[in-house]
């Protein structure tokens, strides 16, 4: 069917730039309200296309991620193909396996496929008579003063495109923010971290699941941490997370038996020998950035949203979700001031940046304390105390990975608590 709606002729354009999952929602947020909506995607139609190589194959959707699903009717479509993770199963060196719940009952994160909620938010978008989906559109540049886009096409040809609003959706690499960069009083920042990350793949053993479907498994070693979320066709996605230098370490197969015999035993027979020789060298270590910036707007001409806007380093599961929620934010700010774009952008600049950069700065403060004091003693141990005190204390205590993934509060007040708690930690000279 098709969502009809009010006559586009007096309505704005807007370009959405970047096709990822941020941009198919927002696209789908922008087309229900009547927006003629225009969405530029550099990549070919993925839903032609075989794989979708050197992103993260699956994903922890969690609370804010899902109302914001919820508010163009996706929550059901994509929750319906997700994986509940009831809790944490965190795996010891000797093999032992201790589950953590993650909350109360209907507190739980679900595992979705990257690939397959990019393509039902790209079809959703399509639904509606007045978007149309551009692939093998890669944006070169934009003029601040004209707002006119150049777009590179698949046969070569450039194409000049303009519009009464661009939202930059085109991820950590943004070529929208490029512009921004030039802005006076605009604020950035990029870090890389010194981790990077790759994939394998768990095969199911005799039919089934080669583990505990329904948990989020980690193997948490320090240094060296690995991650399992489960899919629908029974296999796990497993996040191997490691220094760089220490990748560079590891060349032959070999040595790859050697390090997971020394850091993940119970993983050899799970993965297979031969299957983690081979995997473990079909892609290079991918990096990790984290960029955070301000404001998220110019004047009433354009907005980023998404990684465009704040790329995460992925230690808190939560980078798409934020993402997810600034179309949310976006969009309730949009009802409050009247689709007023000069007032509709600054305040969703106002209200954003502070609750983005909480999590940016959260995602990196797990990132360093769990590559520093996080075995799986130390995680068993900081978790039941987290869960014990928000049991005894339900109002007062609430673990921050609760509050991030379960409550759809601003961050801001823990965000104040937490960096209370950084100072201690970092005058504590930890
Ligand atoms: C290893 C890893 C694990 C992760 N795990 C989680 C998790 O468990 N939960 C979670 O919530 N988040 C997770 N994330 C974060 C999540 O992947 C990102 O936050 C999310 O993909 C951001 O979506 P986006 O649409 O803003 O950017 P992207 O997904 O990067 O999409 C950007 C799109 O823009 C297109 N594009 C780029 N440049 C141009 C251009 N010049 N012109 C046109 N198009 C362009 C790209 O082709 C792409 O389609 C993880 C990330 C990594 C790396
Ligand atoms: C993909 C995804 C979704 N959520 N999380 C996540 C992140 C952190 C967590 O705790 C931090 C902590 C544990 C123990 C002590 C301090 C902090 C928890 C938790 O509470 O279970 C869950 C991840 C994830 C991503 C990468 C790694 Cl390496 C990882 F282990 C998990």
């Amino acid at each position: 069917s098709t969502n009809d709606s009010k006559s586009t002729s007096k309505k704005k354009v807007v370009a959405v730039v970047g096709g990822g999952l941020v941009g198919a929602l927002n696209a789908c947020y922008f087309a229900k309200r009547g927006f003629q909506v225009e969405v530029f995607e550099s990549r070919e139609d993925i839903r032609q296309a075989k794989i979708v190589k050197g992103r993260s194959i699956n994903l922890a959707l969690s609370h804010r991620g899902r109302q914001a699903l919820k508010q163009v009717g996706m929550e059901d479509t994509i929750v319906s193909k997700g994986i509940p993770m009831h809790s944490r199963m965190i795996h010891s060196l000797n093999g032992t396996q201790s589950p953590i719940p993650y909350g109360k009952k209907g507190q739980y994160i679900l595992s979705v496929d990257r690939a397959n909620l990019n393509k039902e938010l790209l079809s959703a978008a399509e639904t509606y008579s007045n978007t149309k989906l551009n692939f093998a559109h890669k944006l070169l540049n934009w003029s601040t003063e004209t707002g006119a886009m150049t777009f590179l096409r698949a046969d070569g040809a450039k194409e000049e495109i303009q519009a009464d609003l661009i939202v930059g959706c085109d991820g950590a690499f943004s070529a929208i923010r490029k512009q921004f960069l030039r802005q006076s009083r605009f604020n950035f920042s990029q870090t890389y971290i010194p981790h990077g990350y790759l994939e394998l793949t768990m095969p199911p053993i005799n039919g089934e699941f080669a583990m505990k479907p329904n948990y989020l498994h980690i193997w948490p070693r320090n240094t060296f941490m690995m991650i399992a979320l489960p899919n629908l066709d029974k296999t796990f996605t497993c996040t191997l997370f490691m220094p760089f230098d220490e990748f560079e370490n590891v060349t032959t197969g070999d040595q790859v038996i050697e390090f997971f015999q020394k850091y993940f035993p119970d993983a050899i027979p799970l993965i297979g020998a031969d299957a983690l020789k081979r995997d473990y060298f079909c892609l290079p270590a991918q990096a990790m950035v984290s960029v955070k910036c301000s404001p998220y707007h110019l004047s009433d001409k354009c907005v980023l949203m998404g990684d465009a806007a704040h790329a995460v380093v992925p230690f808190y599961g939560q980078g798409m979700n934020a993402g997810f929620e600034d179309c949310l934010v976006f969009n309730e700010i949009m009802d409050q001031l009247n689709e007023d774009f000069s007032a509709v952008l600054p305040e969703y600049t106002r209200v954003r940046v502070p609750d983005d950069h909480a999590i940016a700065d959260l995602a990196m403060y797990n990132y360093v304390e769990m590559r520093s004091h996080v075995n799986s003693k130390w995680f068993l141990f900081r978790k039941y105390v987290d869960n014990f005190l928000h049991i005894i204390m339900p109002r007062t205590i609430i673990p921050l990975y609760t509050m991030a993934s379960f409550f759809v509060i601003h961050l801001t007040p823990i965000y104040s608590t937490f960096n209370m708690i950084l100072s201690l930690y970092y005058c504590e000279g930890f």
